[in-house]
């Protein structure tokens, strides 16, 4: 075991790293730790100044409010540690202090001395103590490293610093995501032995918490290998969706030897032969090493469960594996979308951009379904597919006989119906001006009054807008009012065209995957080649319909080769085969044909004068001729 350096090697380690420059000196691996020395090289590769005083930007009250408020669930669910680690931090002198996820201090409660002292370099709510800012030290290099740290004075990357000693915790919710961390810290000259035990101990049982709230239905299997730990907050916890792990505690996690990239992927019969009943009783059950395990199933939360109320976000996307349905981003794209949901979790408006076919909606989808929001309505209007003269009444709603052609009973309205949920405006650029006004005045009141003087009606969505237009430059010609841009574009997302894909053979291999499940069907690599080359103007949108029309013409076992690309993709290959050139080069194909006195060639024949009457439309000339699509693709392609 690694004994705690003296003060006086830390010293000469400082002088070391800090004055020769040796990051790799022999006093500076005897005196740090491996996190340690990772954080100072971190801080000097960042060109942190050890010698220099931190530069502090603390946030202003009103935004220390705001963030508060913000996190005000993590805050609740922390209390009671936070309450009990403050009876030991007036006895030792210390504080306890509660961050964000980035470092920032949320909350900061203990001894009045050393708050004072703790207060000169800045351990005081409003100020982040994230690495990149203030160097190494417990809170921000335990939230990098994702470890329980403790970080004793000269340990500290910055010199102002060695008069602290902090230890701190990361926390981590049921999805595997660090929401924050707690630390304890007191004067450097204390001895602080016990301080991360404690720590670490306040982090169990507030991650142990998170669990006491309703999963909305989904099997919660509690264990543990000790039947006494079985209720406390050592026991293992695992939430299956149906049969699949969507949550878990780290200690479930550790008791069946899975990571949380099993979250999302592994099924409860691979852990165990079976899930016992919902009740109260224990039940044994073997682990996945043969070992018994004492558990517990929480019969499903109802309605009026006692933390109704409370919006638990649904299973994240596990970004390195994404989810069947969601959409498919570069990694840019994918820490911007993680990036809106905060936003959005926050109800911040988040404006999404890029070209058509980008997947503007889906992500628009894919946020949502990531929020607190998700149990709410996702509700979608196109404001340029929608007339001018309804789009007002489809968003605001009226009143009984607001107008001529009103429903009876009035209409609620799109900004109603969008309650408790997200509100998705697609092509916001299109939005008649006028109805920017009326929207901008709802953004800012936050409540709707219905066409024909009805009475105004408090509303809480969280808006998400998307467009294809550069809403910039139509707010400074006039086309968009500049106060609703401001509004609608506090966070903007923009997607990458497909083309902008460094890995698009693989990103091309992914989606086939996804939209044709048929393993006995798939792509030759020199198609996916081609396919990779190929610009796509239409993006995914276009990808998508060319895939699955490849689906439809692949036989199985036998690859889909570049021969049945249309033209515009296969380059400059002529040999087609496809639809498209199926309908209309029919003299090529006649070449190709049997004796005109074949029963077969007349039907071909039928089969070619029906596509071209459909203008090419495969369905529909597939549904005139009473067969299906698949038929008739393989018969214009065998002919
Ligand atoms: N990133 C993506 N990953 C996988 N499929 C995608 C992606 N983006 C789009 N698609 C596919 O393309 C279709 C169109 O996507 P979507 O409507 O979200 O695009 P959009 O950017 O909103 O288009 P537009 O600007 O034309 O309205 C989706 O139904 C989906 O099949």
């Amino acid at each position: 075991m690694r004994t705690e350096p003296t003060p006086r090697a830390v010293l000469a380690a400082r002088k070391q790293f800090f004055l020769q420059g040796r990051a790799e000196g022999p006093l500076v691996a005897s005196a740090l730790s491996e996190p340690i020395l990772r954080s100072w090289q971190r801080c000097a590769a960042r060109g942190l100044d050890s010698a220099a005083l931190p530069r502090l930007e603390p946030l202003t009250s009103r935004e220390l409010r705001e963030v508060s408020e913000r996190h005000e669930r993590l805050r609740r669910l922390c209390r009671p540690e936070i309450e009990s680690l403050y009876a030991d931090a007036m006895q030792t002198g210390c504080v306890v202090i509660l961050t964000d996820d980035e470092g920032l201090i949320l909350d900061a409660l203990g001894h009045a001395d050393f708050a004072a002292r703790a207060a000169q370099v800045a351990l005081r709510p409003g100020v982040f103590w994230g690495e990149s800012s203030t160097g190494t030290n417990a809170v921000g290099t335990a939230l990098v490293e994702g470890l329980p740290i403790a970080v004793h004075g000269g340990e500290h990357y910055y010199d102002p610093h060695g008069i602290l000693s902090c230890s701190a915790a990361p926390i981590i919710d049921p999805y595997g995501r660090t929401v924050g961390a707690l630390d304890l810290s007191g004067p450097a000259a204390v001895d602080h032995r016990h301080a991360l035990g404690l720590v670490r101990l306040a982090v169990e049982q507030i991650e142990h918490r998170f669990f006491d709230e309703d999963f909305g239905g989904r099997r919660v299997l509690r264990f543990q290998a000790d039947r006494a730990l079985l209720g406390t907050a050592r026991e293992g916890v695992l939430v299956f969706e149906d049969d699949r792990l969507v949550a878990a505690s780290r200690t479930g996690l550790d008791l069946v030897g899975a990571g949380w990239s099993a979250l999302g992927v592994l099924r409860a019969g691979e852990l165990f032969e079976g899930l016992p009943r919902a009740d109260s009783a224990a039940h044994v059950l073997r682990g996945p090493d043969g070992r018994e395990l004492y558990c517990r199933l929480d019969p499903p939360a109802g309605p009026s469960g006692s933390t109704a109320g409370l919006r638990l976000p649904p299973p994240p996307r596990h970004e390195e594996r994404p989810r069947e349905e969601g959409p498919l981003l570069r990694p840019a794209d994918r820490d911007m979308v993680a990036r809106a949901v905060r936003m959005v979790e926050a109800d911040v408006p988040v404006l999404i951009i890029g070209e058509t076919g980008t997947g503007k909606e889906m992500v628009a989808h894919d946020i949502h379904r990531r929020t607190g929001r998700a149990g709410g309505p996702f509700v979608a209007v196109n404001c340029a597919a929608i007339p001018e003269t309804l789009i007002e009444a489809e968003l605001f709603g009226y009143e009984d006989g607001a107008f001529t052609g009103a429903r009876r009973h009035g209409r609620k309205g799109l900004l109603r119906e969008a309650e408790g949920g997200v509100l998705f405006l697609d092509e916001i650029g299109d939005m008649p001006l006028p109805l920017q006004s009326r929207l901008l005045r709802v953004l800012q009141e936050r409540e709707v009054a219905p066409l024909g003087g009805g009475k105004p009606v408090k509303v809480d969505f969280a808006l998400v807008c998307a467009t294809h237009r550069d809403l910039r430059t139509l707010a400074e010609a006039g086309g968009f009012r500049s106060d609703l841009y401001f509004r609608v574009a506090h966070y903007t997302l923009e997607l990458s065209p497909l083309r902008a894909f460094d890995d698009r053979a693989a990103t091309i291999a992914h989606l086939w995957r996804r939209l044709v499940p048929d393993e006995r069907l798939s792509l030759a690599p020199d198609c996916l080649d081609r396919l990779a080359t190929y610009g796509w103007p239409g993006n995914f949108r276009q990808l998508a319909g060319t895939l699955r029309a490849l689906a439809a013409l692949a036989d199985p076992f036998r690859p889909v080769g570049p021969d049945m690309l249309p033209p515009e993709i296969r380059g400059a290959d002529t040999r087609a085969t496809d639809w498209r050139t199926l309908a209309s080069s029919s003299a090529s194909l006649h070449s190709r044909a049997a004796p005109p006195e074949s029963l077969d060639t007349l039907t071909v024949e039928a089969m070619r004068r029906m596509l071209d009457a459909c203008g090419g439309n495969v369905s529909q000339a597939a549904r005139r001729l009473g067969i299906n699509r698949s038929t008739l693709y393989r018969r214009l392609l065998n002919a």
